[in-house]
């Protein structure tokens, strides 16, 4: 194997002068160094401050320009802190031989600092030497933390103001949940936190190596207006949700219908809206009072008279799915009893609607779903819709897992 080739930036303050100019006649010296730009300071009485400097180099390495940078400060401590700021740069702060080989192997850190009040030049000759010699392996176990870290540093713009679970969902559920064969899953986040969610779910996606038939990964809104344009201050229009990624929108939660007067004629509005705009509405129906001894007729006849009105905009052709939720669940200690849902979800799909639309109208059960329900449903429903339960990456991992192993 042909030994590697470097591009090196070197820099130092006032304090590095004399071990950054050693090492770099060293470099000069060196046949795996193809060149070496440093980037001051010029001398002892240069006082520009370490943070310039480390920056300096620091967005050599980021532009490409240059592959690593070694850095001098007193401590190797600000100049590491400082290179850090720059997008993309993993700088470290090593005096110690195992150390130096580790930020390359486990970390691949493209910049080492050392601190000239730390250690003798020798040791920092002989690290600085050693150092050359390491190349990160991108096909290890390593390369997938430091994906993490880039992640992490992707998070602080696209997931800004995410809550922690949804975070924790996307940098490290998704990943797990894309290789799940054949299920199709949906994520519904704030309208905030969505675009981040989508740039996740796109970059595992991205990352699988192709090699099982994963599943979709959906991401949906909370909810959008039924006009793609126009003067509707404060609404979010459904054209807008479908540029940024979304592939769902979820209408008519009993919340929106409690809290915000949203009646079953307006949903059926939006529903068109999101068919129209190339999305699938996640549409939630369900009955307000679970009825007397749990019959389950009229909780039949109240949703399906739910189902006729919000689907009555949009052709038999679309692919829809149902989030059946009796509304007296939401919330509570126990989903409702399997016999009752399964009735009723029978019920539904015997109905003259649902059979003219066939199998482009999926049911979800929700309503306090949580772990173990799924198999108990015993596929009478195509799926879960979580409240509580999806808040909770474990959990949401847990039950994707029973629907996967339920499905064979
Ligand atoms: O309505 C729901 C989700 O929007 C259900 O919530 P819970 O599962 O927490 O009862």
């Amino acid at each position: 194997m042909s030994s590697p080739q470097w591009k090196i930036a070197v820099g130092c303050d006032d304090a590095g002068v004399s071990y950054k100019n050693k090492i770099k006649e060293d470099f000069a010296a060196d046949p795996r160094v193809i060149s070496v730009v440093d980037v001051g300071a010029t001398g002892k009485d240069d006082k520009t401050a370490y943070p310039h400097i480390a920056a300096a180099a620091a967005k050599l390495v980021a532009s490409g320009e240059v592959d690593r940078a070694l850095l001098i400060c007193g401590t190797g401590l600000g100049v590491a802190i400082a290179a850090n700021k720059i997008k993309g740069i993993r700088a470290v702060t090593a005096h110690d031989s195992f150390s130096v080989e580790r930020a390359i192997l486990s970390n691949n850190a493209q910049v080492l600092c050392m601190g000239e009040r730390v250690i003798g030049l020798e040791l920092a000759r002989r690290l600085a030497k050693e150092w050359l010699g390491y190349v990160f392996d991108e096909t290890s176990a390593s390369a997938a933390k430091v994906k993490v870290i880039h992640h992490y540093e992707e998070g602080e713009s696209g997931l800004s103001g995410a809550p922690e679970e949804v975070k924790g969902l996307a940098d490290d559920k998704i990943p797990q949940l894309s290789r799940l064969n054949d299920i199709d899953m949906f994520i519904i986040p704030d309208f905030i936190t969505l675009r981040g969610v989508v740039d996740a779910v796109s970059s595992s996606a991205a990352a699988s190596d192709g090699s099982s038939p994963a599943g979709k990964i959906l991401v949906g809104a909370q909810d959008c207006y039924s006009e793609d344009a126009g003067a509707f201050t404060g609404e979010v229009s459904p054209a807008v949700l479908k540029e940024v990624g979304c592939s769902m929108v979820e209408l008519g939660h009993a919340e929106r219908k409690r809290l915000f007067g949203e009646t079953d004629e307006k949903v059926a509005e939006k529903v068109a809206a999101v068919v129209r705009n190339g999305m699938i509405p996640l549409i939630c129906v369900g009955e307000l009072h679970k009825g007397e001894d749990g019959d389950m007729k009229i909780a039949v006849e109240e949703v399906l008279g739910q189902v006729e009105v919000v689907l009555s905009k949009v052709s038999e052709e679309a692919e829809v799915v149902l989030a059946y939720e009796p509304v007296w669940a939401i919330g509570a200690s126990e989903p409702a009893g399997v016999e009752y849902v399964k009735a009723v979800v029978r019920g539904l799909r015997e109905s003259d609607e649902l059979k003219r639309r066939g199998e482009r109208v999926r049911i979800v059960y929700g309503g306090a779903a949580g772990p173990g329900l799924f198999g108990k449903l015993g596929g009478e429903v195509d799926g879960l819709f979580l409240g509580r339960f999806g808040h909770d990456p474990g959990a949401f991992v847990e039950i994707m897992r029973e629907v996967a192993e339920f499905r064979g």
